[in-house]
């Protein structure tokens, strides 16, 4: 079912100040801030070689990764993002096999324009997992 490593997420409490630490201090390619509002953030991605490093700030007040960087005011690693072929076939495989997927179920639309649905931390070692149709 998973393919490729899309991205790794990385929440953080200044976005500019890591951007620029890949940028200047790992020496990566960054890309420009992206206000998504209807995910609550604002994401940088950092394009490696083999896969990309999405930087996450929290954006308006209900962000769902401020939860997070309350309790890692550092930052962290938030979620890994995983690609499938088919995200609906992927979604109905999992409920039955009793994964239970964030929100109403339905993909939505992610940063890089295409449908993405989330995996409870719980069910995975507690790691957030992320779809991405490709
Ligand atoms: C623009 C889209 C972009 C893209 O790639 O295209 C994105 O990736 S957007 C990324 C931001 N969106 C999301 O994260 C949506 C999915 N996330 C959620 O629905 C929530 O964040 C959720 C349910 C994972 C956590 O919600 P909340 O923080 O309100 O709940 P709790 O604090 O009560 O957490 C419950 C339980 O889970 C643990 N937890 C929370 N976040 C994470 C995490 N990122 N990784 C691992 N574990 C996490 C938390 O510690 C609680 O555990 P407990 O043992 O009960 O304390
Ligand atoms: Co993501």
């Amino acid at each position: 079912m998973i393919g490729r490593l899309n991205h790794v997420a990385i929440a953080v409490p200044d976005l500019q100040a890591a951007a620029a630490q890949y940028r200047d201090t790992l020496g990566a390619g960054v890309g420009a801030p992206q206000d998504e509002p209807d995910h609550g953030v604002t994401v940088v991605f950092i394009t490696l070689p083999n896969t990309k490093i999405e930087l996450l700030y929290p954006l308006g007040d209900v962000s769902p990764i401020q939860g997070f960087l309350d309790k890692n005011p550092a930052g962290g690693i938030h979620h890994i993002c995983y690609e499938v072929d088919d995200i609906l076939a992927a979604r109905d495989q999992l409920l039955a096999k009793g994964a239970r997927v964030l929100g109403s179920g339905a993909p939505r639309i992610g940063a890089h324009g295409k449908p993405v649905l989330f995996l409870h931390p719980k069910d995975f070692n507690g790691c957030l997992v992320e779809l991405e149709q490709v």
